[in-house]
Parts: structure tokens; C-alpha cells; sequence
């Protein structure tokens, strides 16, 4: 976990005090840890969980201020921003059946996009809403995207038995920028606007621990439930809902239609000339028509 000097521009500058923040805020979680700068913290959970010797104990948070070799969705990288960004990601260990894991996509947007809303004010909560699978929007900008690798638990033989790596990089950077174009109660939410690190601190790990909270109860709701309410629950913060969108796949237009909403598998529901269309999760962009 090292390749890159310390971000001076970085606001949130002290890795041990996000840490006990957190491990505070996560008494649940059985490990916390936060690190000025590493390559990418999905794949550095992956890569410790896989070492002989047995993973560590879950859940586990790692975060931090700078990725080198941030990973995004379908094999993308996630450009690391210089200044407030957070990022950080979760392990957990989730028995689930493999056929529906790719529910978890919008399963753990819908969690944390509802976590999120409760640090805004009434007024602004229907601003954040979430762009089928799992990204989390502002008015139409990204404000964070999620990444959710899986690989089978080394500590068991069950086929149902997921090691779950669910990573988030949220754009605090841009929450600032937009504070400032858009609307400057968004600046109060995200505090960074002061230029205050202990304030900014607070808050980032107040963020963090929100929705990584929100993350395990979900998983948790999940395994023991199932996934009969997630379209409604998904429906609140749906910001996809009646639009008209195209469905790209490798680049390639393959579906148009109006979103309406997700099913108990988590796909994307689109209406047009041929019907109601359930488009799964996978590696498929929705883009908004102009
Ligand atoms: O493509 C996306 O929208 C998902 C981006 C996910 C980025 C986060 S940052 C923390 C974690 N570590 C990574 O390497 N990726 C995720």
C-alpha cells in the first residue's frame, strides 16, 4: 500500500483519525482501517482475503485519500481526484445464492442513496437519487459510484458462501463544485466548503460510516429476506423513473425505452413498443436522452 507522496491538497489529511471516527461509528464492524494512499482499496481487501493464513475478520472497512489504481465498473479505472474525494470499501462475508448476486448492484445503491438522504436537509433529499445499477446522482451530476466485486469465502466449502467487496468513491470535490453552482446548502452537507479538516473529518467520516453502515444492514436484510421489497424501496430513489433512456452495452445502443423502476432481481424495467423489457445487471450503461 504505497507508490504515491501524501496529497497535499488534500483536506481529510489524518488516516488515524478517520480510523477510530470510524471504528467508533462501526462497532459492528470487526476491523477499521484508513490509509493516506494505496492502489486501490477493493482490490488490497481482495488481495488480503485471499492471503494464506485466513482473512481477516469481517466486516472490514479500509479507506482512503488517494488510489493510484482506483478500479471502476466494467473494467474501468476510477480517476482519483485531487482534493476531497473519499474512498473506501467494505468486505462481508454474505450467504447468498450465486444467481443473485447481481442483485446486489442495486440493492446497495438503493441502501446507500436512502443512507445518504438522512444527512440532507427535507428539502434537498429528492436531489440525490440513484442512476440504475448503483450510481449515486446529484440533480443529474455523479456524486459516487459503487463497485461490488465478489469472490468465494476461503474459510468456507458452501457454494452460497460470498466474500462481498463493495467499494464507493464519493465526489466530496464535486459536492463542493456544485454546492457553489447549484445550490449552497449542499456545502453544509458536505462541510468541506469550509476548508475546515477537522470539520471536513467529521463529516467524511460520518459519510463513510452512513453508508457502510446502511451496506451491512442491507446485506443483512437480504440474506435473511430476500429481495421481495427492493422495488419498492428502490422506487424512492429511483431518478431514472419514468425518463426515457437508452441501454448501451459495449459501447452499442441494444434497448430504448422508459425506465420504470426494478424488479425483485434487481433489473432495470424498460416500457416500450415490445413491452415491459427486464434489463439485467451487467456490464450496460444507461445513458439519459437529451
Ligand atoms: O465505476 C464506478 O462508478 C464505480 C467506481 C468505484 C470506485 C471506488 S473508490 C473505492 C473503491 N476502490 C476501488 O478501486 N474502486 C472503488
Amino acid at each position: 500500500m504505497a507508490g504515491l507522496p501524501p496529497d497535499p491538497d488534500c483536506v481529510l489529511p489524518c488516516p488515524d483519525a478517520m480510523a477510530d471516527a470510524l471504528r467508533e461509528a462501526l462497532p459492528q464492524f470487526r476491523q477499521v482501517d484508513w490509509v493516506e494512499h494505496t492502489g486501490s482499496t477493493n482490490a488490497d481487501l481482495l488481495e488480503r482475503a485471499r492471503r494464506p493464513g485466513g482473512p481477516p475478520d469481517r466486516p472490514w472497512l479500509l479507506g482512503t485519500h488517494l488510489q493510484s489504481r482506483g478500479r471502476g465498473r466494467a473494467g474501468r479505472t476510477w480517476q482519483n481526484r485531487v482534493g476531497a474525494n473519499l474512498m473506501f470499501s467494505c468486505a462481508f462475508d454474505v450467504f447468498l445464492p450465486t444467481r443473485q448476486l447481481p442483485t446486489l448492484a442495486p440493492l446497495i445503491g438503493m441502501a446507500t442513496c436512502a443512507a445518504l438522504r438522512t444527512r440532507l436537509g427535507a428539502g434537498l433529499r429528492t436531489r440525490l437519487t440513484m442512476k440504475w445499477p448503483n450510481d449515486l446522482l446529484w440533480d443529474q451530476a455523479k456524486l459516487a459510484g459503487i463497485l461490488i466485486e465478489s469472490t468465494r469465502s476461503g474459510t468456507a466449502q458452501a457454494s452460497d458462501h460470498h466474500l462481498i467487496i463493495i467499494g464507493m468513491g464519493l465526489n466530496l470535490e464535486d459536492a463542493r463544485a456544485l454546492s457553489q453552482s447549484l445550490d449552497r446548502r449542499i456545502a453544509d452537507w458536505a462541510e468541506i466548503a469550509a476548508d475546515d479538516p477537522v470539520a471536513a473529518r467529521a463529516t467524511a467520516a460520518d459519510l463513510a460510516a452512513c453508508a457502510a453502515r446502511s451496506w451491512y444492514e442491507a446485506l443483512n436484510q437480504a440474506t435473511a429476506r430476500g429481495f421481495a421489497d427492493l422495488p419498492a424501496r428502490y422506487a424512492e430513489v429511483d431518478g431514472l423513473a419514468g425518463r426515457m433512456v437508452d441501454v448501451l452495452d459495449d459501447g452499442h445502443l441494444r434497448h430504448t425505452g422508459v425506465a420504470c423502476g426494478v424488479d425483485t432481481d434487481g433489473r432495470l424495467l424498460l416500457r416500450n413498443a415490445d413491452g415491459v423489457q427486464a434489463i439485467s445487471v451487467g456490464e450496460i450503461s444507461v445513458r439519459l436522452q437529451r
